[in-house]
């Protein structure tokens, strides 16, 4: 069956034939993302939601869509979507992180030209037929001082536009490194030298904690007189009161403010003051951004979809079309190695350390410790995947380690996955063969090579004869048919463990009957619901 995907925001129509083209079915309706209650009437149906800012992804949307897989944001702010909740689900949430950026970057210097020569005030005064020369003194921009808050993507394409308006540029971005700014040609500074030194600030950082109301009375004091703020990044940016304040007292000579606290904003304490330039949310709003983003988004959610390649995943490491073939059969591994480790272990974990040994150790073994961790986990929770994993050991409080070794051993490539309980400490590792499918080669550090199959018993024994027959014994009478039969053991007469791939579940009165004997210690049944493993 084809995924179906809802576009709920106003998005170019290419993004409806990218979807199309590529075995997406797709229904394109532009303003149920402002209808909050029947997107949640509709949302079931979908695996796949592409928005802009007016939908907003809220947990009680989240808990809705029972069948969602991916949210893809045309556009680059994800404030509109409530990532731990999508992330609790195992839903990827996508954006395009640079085909709005020159757009944008763009706004931020037209919206500084515009107060920096009150252009829309003039305009109207001049269509009004009053000439008012005299009322309209602007300022030069060149050689003035210009303050990039937030020097990322958009920040420094400014920074590029600004060197080239011959302004002297200096920028506050904790992760601005100085390199980076040597090769922009800007100057990095802290937060209170910026204040101090620019005839004009622009922002370009993200709404964080750190970043909320980071212009507000306060840092407007520090500022100097007659200072000029452009604002097209996020409205709870600026305080917009004590802006306002400012300019009413002068303090701030102009404004130019693209985005809003409350948007869409019909009211805003900045609107109607004297230099104060306001524009709708405009910064992506040309038709070359709006066509770039509705393609990139419309490829990147279509790619995961059919292919399950991730790019631009804000919860996700990514997954190229190319490597996606490549990672799967590991993926599966890694789950698998999960999944066991997750089975056989009944107390609360606190670690988890995962070693990548061979050409593996050259993959995105981000995301095949995402598959581990949720191969782990579901046998605590049915609903986590790749996505969710990580979050969920985080929150319970499993520290993870992951270590490389590019050497490889017998194997050309293998995963060990070693849990840490307050008890014991066990280990399992596997490897893929070349027909694709997952294999055990090491359990507790004994060496075998059991195939994986949906349904296993693990028992743990003494090395002493009579095991094998026993097992064939007890499942014969029950019925229930040994498809493969892996043994191993530590050293003779010592600790020796058996792995039973079998045709159906093993029902407990059976294993209750290997558990009687004395030379068992332990018999698990297991369940492997991986795509790849056999039966
Ligand atoms: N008005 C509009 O229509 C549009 C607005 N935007 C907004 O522009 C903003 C920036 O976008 P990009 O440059 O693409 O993002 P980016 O992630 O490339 O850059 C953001 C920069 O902010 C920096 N930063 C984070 N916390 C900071 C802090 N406390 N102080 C100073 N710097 C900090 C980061 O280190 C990073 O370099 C986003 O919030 C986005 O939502 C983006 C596109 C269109
Ligand atoms: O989609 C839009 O018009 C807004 C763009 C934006 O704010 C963003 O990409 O962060």
């Amino acid at each position: 069956m084809a995924p179906r995907v809802l576009v709920s925001d106003k998005l170019s129509k290419t993004a409806v034939q990218i979807f199309a083209g590529g075995g997406v079915e797709v229904d394109y309706m532009p303003d149920l993302g402002k209808d909050k209650d029947k997107l949640l009437e509709v949302i079931g149906q979908y695996d796949g939601l592409a928005i802009r800012s007016a939908t907003k992804v809220t947990e009680k949307l989240i808990q809705a869509a029972t069948r969602l897989k991916v949210v893809g944001r045309a556009g680059i702010g994800v404030d509109n979507v409530d990532i731990p909740a999508a992330s609790r689900k195992g839903i990827i949430v996508m954006n395009t992180p640079f085909g709005n950026s020159i757009t944008t970057a763009e706004h931020a210097i037209a919206l500084m030209f515009a107060v920096a020569r009150q252009l829309p005030a003039a305009d109207a005064s001049t269509q009004a037929g009053k000439w008012e020369k005299n009322r309209f003194m602007g300022v030069e921009i060149t050689g003035k001082t210009l303050g990039i808050i937030g020097c990322g993507n958009i920040g420094a394409i400014v920074a590029a536009r600004g060197v080239g308006l011959k302004m002297r540029v200096i920028a506050f971005d904790p992760f601005l490194s100085a390199d980076r700014a040597a090769h922009l040609g800007i100057e990095k500074v802290e937060l209170h030298d910026l204040f101090k030194r620019s005839d004009f600030i622009t922002l370009h950082t993200p709404m964080t904690d750190k970043t909320k109301g980071i212009i507000d009375k306060a840092a407007i004091a520090r500022m100097k007189d007659g200072v000029r703020i452009v604002n097209c990044a996020r409205g709870g940016l600026i305080v917009e009161a004590d802006l306002a304040e400012a300019i009413k007292s002068g303090k701030v000579a102009g404004a130019g403010v693209d985005v809003f606290e409350v948007e869409p904003a019909t009211d805003s304490p900045l609107f109607g003051l004297d230099n104060v330039v306001c524009t709708p949310h405009l910064g992506a709003a040309t038709s070359e951004a709006q066509e770039n983003v509705a393609l990139q988004v419309a490829e990147q959610m279509s790619d995961y979809l059919i292919r399950g390649a991730v790019a631009n995943a804000i919860n996700m490491p990514s997954i190229t079309a190319e490597e996606a073939p490549i990672l799967t059969p590991f993926v599966q591994l890694a789950e698998c190695l999960g999944a066991f480790a997750g089975q056989v272990t009944e107390e609360a974990i606190t670690s988890v350390e995962i070693t990548y040994d061979g050409s593996v150790a050259a993959m995105n073994t981000r995301a095949l410790t995402s598959a581990a961790l949720a191969g782990l986990i579901k046998s605590q929770v049915s609903d986590v995947n790749m996505v969710s994993a990580p979050i969920m050991a985080k929150e319970r409080g499993i520290q993870l380690t992951e270590s490389r070794r590019d050497r490889s051993g017998v194997f050309d490539s293998y995963i060990k996955l070693t849990v840490v309980t307050e008890k014991q400490t066990r280990s399992v590792a596997g490897t893929v063969f070349s027909d694709g499918k997952p294999r055990f080669i090491q359990i507790k550090g004994i060496n075998l090579d059991a195939e994986v199959g949906r349904h296993m018993v693990y028992t743990t024994n003494n090395d002493a004869p009579g095991i094998i027959g026993l097992l064939g014994t007890v499942f014969g009478k029950a019925g229930v048919n040994i498809a493969n039969f892996q043994l191993g053991r530590d050293r003779p007469g010592g600790n020796a463990i058996a792995l039973l791939y079998v045709d159906s579940p093993v029902p407990e009165d059976v294993l209750d009957a290997v558990r009687a004997h004395k030379e068992i210690a332990s018999a698990k049944p297991l369940r492997f619901d991986v795509a790849d493993v056999a039966g």
